[in-house]
């Protein structure tokens, strides 16, 4: 019997079901006929996840008696922009998209942030579908219902909070993911684990290089946990008044990392994440919240299976002033100053209001001096396969 599992995030009147398994997209249309108010939707996908799951999707749509309009994208971080959201807007009017439609959502990170928000705001809002294609996707963007795009000030600067009405991850899609997509999507794992799940975190020690070979079980055990313990984060706070800005365990750095780095798809969100979180966890331990050892167990692990655990790492350009700079942008700070995820221990991440800037900044200089050396787990960003 293969991996099944439903989960439903509770938000009351918009509550809605994840579910995970082998198989989902060949009954797409059956699995979302009762969430959709009629039989007509408009599939948002990119080149590359058409290309590879279109036709099935397109067809599965059909057997189940629903009509359907796609609008494919240039994959990548450039469509999630300004142009990007235009773009697709204009085409999903001119398709004649209306109120009772629904949005389905068929691609990774990208695809569901534009397409979500684009839901969001087309004629004052219409339901969207996620169907998350990566493995990022399927344990942490499809979920909460942050939709938004990028701007030249930074990533996800435009957005709104507008929750799916269903999530359908598919694990077998993830067959057709590049490795360094994968990877990229794994950091998002250990986020988790490092956020509030220590036993996790302990479990993907031992099994995390075999699940990134894509074993079927321990991937669809690594989705339903994160989807499980990132619901219950949501279902808490949906709209990040406090305990959802967890979710953002090394994010200030990794954000800031993407700006300085161009935004144009050179760096992977996931990779920046896993350099921010080997920082978060340094800054805790230079500021004595957290014993030593820890950030350099995190790193270890995120080493194991060739993730990126320092900015000397990363394609990034400038220097540790300008990066401070570029956090100025993040949408967790209040009255200027910024507030970071700190950890006490893996598995005990909170939010600190009161980081010293230096410290920061003096952390940031430290990892950029070993450029063109070796930092630790790597010393060149990684290729795709
Ligand atoms: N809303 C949230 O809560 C949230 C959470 C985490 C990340 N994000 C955002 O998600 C984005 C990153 O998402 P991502 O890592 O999924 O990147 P992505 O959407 O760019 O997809 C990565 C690449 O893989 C390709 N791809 C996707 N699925 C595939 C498949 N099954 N087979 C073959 N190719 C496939 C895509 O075409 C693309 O080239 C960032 O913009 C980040 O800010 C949002
Ligand atoms: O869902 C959340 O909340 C998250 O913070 C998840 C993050 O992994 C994700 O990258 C999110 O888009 C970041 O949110 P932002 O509000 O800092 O843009
Ligand atoms: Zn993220």
């Amino acid at each position: 019997m293969s991996f099944q599992s439903t989960l439903t995030v509770d938000l009351g009147p918009r509550s809605y079901e994840i579910r995970i398994g082998a198989g989902l997209l060949a009954s797409l249309g059956e699995q979302i006929a009762p969430v959709i108010a009629r039989p007509r939707v408009a599939l948002v996908t990119d080149r590359h996840v058409y290309d590879a799951h279109g036709p099935e999707a397109l067809a599965a749509l059909e057997a189940a008696g629903i009509a359907s309009t796609s609008v494919i994208l240039t994959p990548g971080e450039v469509s999630k922009g300004w142009d990007g959201l235009s773009a697709l807007c204009e085409r999903l009017l001119e398709a004649g998209v209306e109120r009772q439609d629904t949005i389905v959502a068929l691609g990774g990170g990208v695809v569901g942030d534009l397409a979500g928000f684009a839901a969001a705001i087309l004629r004052r809002g219409v339901d969207f579908v996620q169907v998350p294609t990566t493995l990022l996707a399927q344990v942490d963007s499809s979920v909460g219902g942050k939709t938004g795009i990028n701007t030249r000030q930074g990533k996800n600067l435009i957005g709104a909070f507008h929750q799916p009405r269903m999530v359908l991850a598919d694990l077998d899609v993830l067959g057709s993911l590049p490795r360094r997509e994968l990877l990229a999507g794994y950091a998002e794992v250990v986020k988790i684990g490092l956020i509030n799940q220590p036993k996790f975190f302990e479990w993907l020690e031992r099994e995390g290089v075999a699940l990134t070979t894509r074993d079927h079980k321990l991937m669809g055990t690594a989705v339903e946990t994160c989807c499980r313990a990132k619901a219950g984060i949501v279902a808490e706070d949906e709209r990040e008044q406090g305990r959802r800005a967890l979710l953002n365990l090394g994010h200030t750095f990794a954000h800031a990392f993407e700006a300085c780095a161009g935004m144009k798809g050179d760096l992977l969100h996931g990779e920046a994440v896993a350099a921010g979180m080997v920082l978060a966890f340094e800054l805790s331990e230079r500021l004595g919240v957290c014993e030593a050892g820890r950030a350099e167990r995190v790193a270890r692990h995120l080493a194991s299976v060739k993730l990126p655990t320092s900015p000397a790492d990363l394609p990034i350009k400038g220097d540790a002033d300008k990066i401070v700079d570029a956090m100025a942008q993040d949408k967790k700070a209040v009255d200027g100053r910024l507030r970071f995820i700190l950890a006490r221990d893996i598995g005990a991440a909170y939010v600190a209001e009161d980081v010293d800037p230096v410290a920061v900044r003096d952390l940031l200089a430290e990892h950029l001096s070993r450029r063109g050396g070796r930092s630790g787990a790597r010393s060149k960003p990684p290729v795709s396969a």
